[in-house]
């Protein structure tokens, strides 16, 4: 059975001529106990999406269930069932670490040592600070205890709207290591990122940008799906050299990737045509070497498809 089933939701906000399209038709299912993840930049509609599936916003068009019940029908059951971590800090600054999470669980007509075992690998990591008020604690930490208050009435889906931006790349993993632990209780989780290395670490993603999923697939068929031969080229001008690049006939896409320029090429072209190619311009021991796609890649090539880039 499927726990999350969206079929051609859309939204929109304003009217007439400030109207903004957030969704356009949003189709994917969630299979039970899946890490599934929304991968999109800011603006491509995740919060959007996120607030109709835990009844906070209603669609304006198209339906969605969460475990078999009706996001505008169901509300009422449907937000017992599920767990919400919105993007921003949605804890209580002026009540400690304790307080906030007696708050959540009372909320939910349960309390903390009911269901203390669901969450105590992460609560555990924060409540020796338990006194500490949250407004003061660390990026980090505040992600922890957002999670314990989510998880505290034993949700059977979880939804985590960007739960790691703007926090360091030690917290990110923390989290990440976090949620695989989750998910080996059953939990479905949700989880959405502007980060697409992340994209590698859930079961199944969907690529979302300006309101449209653009591929659902699991990582390695994200991966597979990417057909086109691949460069990674470096030299000492980096700048000249992603202009040179993009005005020779062969280059479909070429884009700054870490230390390298990737060069996403057209069928028939290879490292060797690229090699002669900057020789003729004068670049004299160009590195020039066939590698194979990550996931970053396919999702630039299929932002560039739909248009975007
Ligand atoms: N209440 C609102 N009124 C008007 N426009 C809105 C409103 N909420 C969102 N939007 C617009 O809808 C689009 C989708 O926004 P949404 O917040 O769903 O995307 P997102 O992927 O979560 O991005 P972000 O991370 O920036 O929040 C954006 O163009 C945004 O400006």
């Amino acid at each position: 059975m499927y726990s999350v089933i969206a079929n051609n939701l859309k939204k929109q906000y304003g009217k007439k001529k400030d109207v903004v399209t957030a969704l356009k038709g949003i189709s994917f299912e969630v299979e039970q106990g899946e890490l599934f993840g929304i991968i999109g930049p800011d603006g491509a509609g995740k919060t959007s999406l996120f607030r109709i599936l835990t009844t906070l916003l209603l669609p304006d068009g198209g339906t969605a269930s969460v475990d078999g019940l009706d996001v505008v029908k169901d509300f009422k059951a449907i937000r017992q069932r599920v767990g919400y971590m919105p993007g921003r800090f949605s804890l209580y600054q002026d009540l400690t670490i304790e307080e906030n999470l007696d708050f959540f669980a009372t909320i939910f007509n349960t309390t903390v040592k009911e269901n203390y075992d669901l969450i105590k690998d992460i609560y555990s990591q924060i409540e020796p600070f338990k006194d500490r008020r949250a407004g003061k604690l660390s990026g980090g930490m505040k992600q922890k205890l957002a999670l314990s208050c989510a998880l505290i009435h034993k949700p059977s889906v979880l939804f985590l709207d960007e739960p790691t931006t703007g926090v360091d790349a030690v917290s990110r993993k923390e989290f990440w290591e976090m949620l695989r632990s989750l998910k080996k209780q059953g939990i479905t989780i949700l989880v959405s990122t502007p980060y697409m290395d992340e994209a590698s670490l859930c079961d199944r993603v969907a690529l979302i940008q300006n309101g449209e999923i653009l591929s659902v697939n699991s990582p390695e068929g994200v991966i597979n799906s990417f057909r086109q031969p691949l460069v990674a080229v470096k030299d000492s001008n980096m700048l000249q050299l992603l202009n040179d690049l993009q005005n020779f006939e062969g280059v479909q896409n070429a884009y700054p990737f870490g230390e390298y320029h990737h060069v996403v090429l057209k069928d028939g072209y290879s490292a060797n045509t690229v090699s002669d190619f900057l020789q003729q311009h004068n670049y004299h021991q160009p590195d020039v070497k066939t590698i194979r796609a990550d996931i970053e890649d396919c999702f630039i090539a299929l932002m560039k498809v739909s248009g975007e880039l």
